[in-house]
């Protein structure tokens, strides 16, 4: 989009004329070696994932929570199934990713400790946001330690723009940001539209979920320029997809600046693992996209993939990207890995879309995604399912109200 590169390139003249333009200061170390091993199909250690032991005292502690009194019936046997982890490609326990953590903590412990902009910055890292562009199709990455800083940074980066043109005052009213946010986007967006509101620096705008009339309509009476849409690729507490292909022909009708957030695409989705944007074939239309690494890759930490203008941007102006201590290098190599892997092991995905086409067909649900979303209303029917399904080995957790309406409490299986 012209207009944003022009906006971001005026962001960037303004912080270089001040000497607030950043960069990462890259410390040297031995590049890691590629896993010596990958495999064919699924191996025992794939079940330490989805299985944990838990002690007696803890399980009648969880069956006692909320209200519900446990009783000797309760006694299992402690093994449970686990459906609440987001490890949807069963990296976290893969042994190039467990071996590629150890090699690095071996050798350099946690790795030096400071923020990407002082001293947290190593080849290792660099390795990663190379990879990750690559993925993603973008020219540039910048690692974050999570996901929810990652979507913090952005909004707060983007938020600058208004602050860094306006010449030293407050944005005056036409020159602040539109951010058009789907009502279900997670709670990391929400906050860091929030801080970007509480700067005068944007004006907010929720559209329904989903809904793209909606989403027109707003952005059609909206008389602000600089506008941006953001929303999750999966929605985690519907498993539902944002609609991309639809968001991409308003982004071609209005020039807003589109900004995805694939924490639960990421490896998940598309052929190579490139998320949701890969899936519909929209990554060029994309212009940020960002996600977690503690979902499908396994491990910790978020991610930006976009122009290296903007990470440039994100870099001087994120604050939770600046004022936060990199990813440690055993972290960042075990993502090293899991990348790796899952360019290798390409049944991990096709076995999550196999799971997901069981699961419906056992069901009859309508399911669309790995994220299985059952709505069993009332809390009391969400905690007695749940007690129901713990005495039984399974560990889902229930969600309620206030992170989902009322009546409309679920358990969200991964
Ligand atoms: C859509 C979405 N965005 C961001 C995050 C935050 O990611 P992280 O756990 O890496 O901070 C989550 C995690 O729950 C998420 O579901």
């Amino acid at each position: 989009m012209a207009r944003w590169d022009a906006l971001v390139d005026a962001a960037l003249a303004s912080l270089a004329a001040r000497r607030l333009l950043f960069n990462t200061r890259l410390i040297s170390l031995t590049p890691p070696l590629a896993p010596s091993e990958t495999f064919a199909g699924p191996e025992p250690w794939d079940r330490d994932t989805v299985e944990v032991q838990i002690d007696r005292n803890s399980l009648q502690q969880w069956l006692a929570a909320n209200g519900v009194v446990s009783s000797q019936e309760d006694e299992v046997n402690g093994k449970l199934v686990l459906f609440s982890g987001n490890d949807y490609m069963c990296l976290s326990s893969h042994p190039a990713v467990r071996e590629a953590a150890v090699k690095a903590a071996q050798e350099y412990g946690m790795g030096p400790r400071g923020s990407s902009l002082i001293c947290g910055y190593t080849t290792y890292h660099k390795l990663v946001e190379e990879s990750l562009a690559e993925l993603q199709k973008k020219e540039d990455c910048l690692l974050c330690p999570t996901g929810f800083s990652a979507n913090t940074a952005v909004m707060t980066a983007l938020g600058s723009i208004s602050s860094l043109l306006s010449a030293g005052r407050k944005p005056a009213e036409d020159e602040r940001i539109a951010i058009f946010s789907d009502a279900l986007n997670h709670a990391s967006t929400i906050d860091g539209i929030r801080l970007v509101e509480r700067q005068q620096e944007a004006v907010a705008f929720v559209y329904r979920h989903r809904d793209m009339s909606h989403l027109d309509s707003l952005l059609s009476s909206c008389s602000l320029e600089r506008k941006v849409v953001v929303t999750d690729s999966i929605f985690s507490m519907d498993g539902d997809f944002a609609l991309l292909p639809e968001l991409v022909k308003l982004r071609r009708k209005y020039g807003f600046l589109l900004v995805v957030d694939d924490a639960h695409g990421t490896l998940v989705c598309g052929e190579n693992g490139g998320g949701v944007p890969e899936l519909f074939g929209c990554e060029n239309n994309i212009d940020i996209c960002l996600g977690s690494l503690s979902k499908g890759v396994g491990c910790q930490g978020g991610f930006i993939a976009c122009s290296t203008p903007w990470k440039r941007l994100i870099l001087s102006r994120g604050r939770s990207f600046i004022f936060s201590t990199s990813l440690p290098v055993p972290v960042v190599a075990s993502v090293n890995a899991a990348i790796y892997v899952s360019k290798k092991e390409i049944w991990r995905r096709s076995t999550i879309w196999e799971h997901v086409r069981y699961f419906a067909s056992l069901t009859k649900l309508e399911i669309t995604s790995p994220i299985i979303v059952i709505v069993v209303g009332s809390e009391e029917a969400a905690v007695s399912a749940h007690r129901h399904l713990l005495r039984s080995g399974f560990l889902v957790q229930p969600i309620r109200p206030p992170v989902v309406p009322p009546n409309s409490s679920r358990f969200q299986i991964i």
